[in-house]
């Protein structure tokens, strides 16, 4: 991927590049990679923001695609020198079927793979997951752990299960010869909670809130930490590991890294309050309002009535049984891995990544502020 500074002359490739992270991947590469000719991105579902990227100096390529679906995504791949993989189903609420979360996020991940080796591409990124660590079903607590912290990484729910397969495949693929006889580099990075504007989760939480008159009743002792990023990190740290994967291949080529910054260490509950309750919503209770034990019964009728319901009408209340295991154990990163190996520094404080997240909850509607 040798090339002269001065001229344009990349070809970039983002998977789910018109998804909450990719959106902001796409708009950091084109801020920020100067060496960009072309930015393709590929999504089942192409948003119509896109249009407005296609006016600037680098040339911006919208493909409507399916990851599943191998030609299309050879198609995509064929003459691009990055690949940044972000395309998947973040579905811990039971709106798909484990078949196809396995399909688009393991089979999908494969085809990518393939497609690299197929036509050449050197250098693939993937973005994987905390999950792929952990919390695991055992309910074991990761404090402030990094990616050699010994943990006990067991999943059975699919979308966990998926990522880890997913990310495994990347890594495996580390040095296997692309088409032209040149060695693939990938490496997986592993964002905690990602948080910022355009989250879906945060829109449903602050619509909750609104429902029940301006008030969210806490569920998670306060006490429970759990790690969140905020997103225009995330997208930093793809773009950063992009440009460094070539001339550090041997440092970083099948190398994990935790997605970080300095949001602080605080329960999912009250982090979320950072952004809602300048916009009005309160978080009542200073200890969950109810035991442990009934949250437990109510996720659990959660999911009684979701599996009888449908055949009707899709139910995907935030509280389930995974979420509600999920939400209750502690799992927060302390790390510095990344600036270690190729430099990255957070982009945004955070102090910016609150008040961006600020102003784009108050841009929602019904906004009390
Ligand atoms: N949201 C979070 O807190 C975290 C997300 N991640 C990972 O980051 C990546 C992006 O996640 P988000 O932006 O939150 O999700 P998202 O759902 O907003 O974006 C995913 C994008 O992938 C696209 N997509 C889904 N199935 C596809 C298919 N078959 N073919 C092509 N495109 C397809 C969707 O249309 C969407 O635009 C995912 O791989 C996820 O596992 C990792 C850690 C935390
Ligand atoms: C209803 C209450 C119990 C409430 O507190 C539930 C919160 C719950 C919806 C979230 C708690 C932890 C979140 C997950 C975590 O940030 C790790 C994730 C990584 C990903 O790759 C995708 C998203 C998620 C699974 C994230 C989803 C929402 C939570 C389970």
């Amino acid at each position: 991927m040798a090339e002269s500074a001065q001229v344009p002359t990349l070809v970039y490739l983002v998977t789910g590049g018109c998804g909450f992270l990719g959106e902001h991947i796409v708009r950091m590469l084109l801020e920020r990679e100067p060496r960009l000719r072309e930015l393709r991105v590929f999504d089942l579902h192409l948003s119509p923001w896109l249009e407005e990227l296609q006016t600037g100096p680098v040339q911006v390529t919208a493909i409507q695609g399916d990851v599943t679906q191998a030609h299309q995504v050879t198609a995509a791949v064929a003459g691009s020198h990055v690949v940044i993989h972000t395309a998947g189903l973040v579905d811990v609420f039971g709106k798909a079927s484990p078949k196809t979360i396995h399909q688009v996020n393991v089979q999908g991940t494969q085809n990518v793979i393939e497609a690299c080796i197929r036509t050449g591409t050197q250098f693939l990124i993937y973005t994987s997951s905390m999950e792929v660590v952990g919390p695991n079903v055992k309910g074991h607590p990761f404090y402030r752990g990094n990616e050699d912290t010994p943990y006990e990484a067991v999943h059975r729910h699919p979308y966990p299960c998926s990522k880890a397969l997913a990310e495994q495949l990347v890594l495996e693929a580390n040095g296997r010869k692309v088409n032209g006889g040149l060695p693939l580099v990938t490496c997986a990075l592993r964002p905690t909670g990602i948080y910022g504007e355009g989250h879906q989760i945060m829109r449903d939480f602050y619509n909750q809130g609104l429902r029940f008159g301006g008030r969210l009743f806490r569920a998670i002792p306060a006490s429970v930490e759990h790690g969140r990023v905020y997103v225009g990190n995330v997208a930093w740290m793809h773009v950063l590991v992009a440009r460094e994967l070539e001339q550090r291949a041997a440092l970083m080529g099948g190398q994990v890294y935790f997605c970080y910054d300095k949001s602080p260490y605080k329960s999912y509950e009250d982090f979320n309050m950072e952004f809602l309750g300048p916009c009005g919503l309160r978080l009542i209770g200073t200890h969950p309002l109810l035991p442990y034990w009934l949250l437990v019964l109510l996720a659990t009728l959660n999911a009684l009535l979701q599996w009888l319901l449908r055949p009707l009408v899709l139910y995907t209340p935030l509280l389930n049984p995974y979420t509600l295991a999920m939400a209750n154990t502690t799992f927060t990163v302390s790390t510095n891995k990344a600036q270690r190996h190729f430099g990255y520094k957070p982009l945004f404080s955070w102090e910016e990544s609150k008040a961006r997240t600020i102003l784009w909850v108050q841009t929602l509607e019904g906004s009390a502020r």
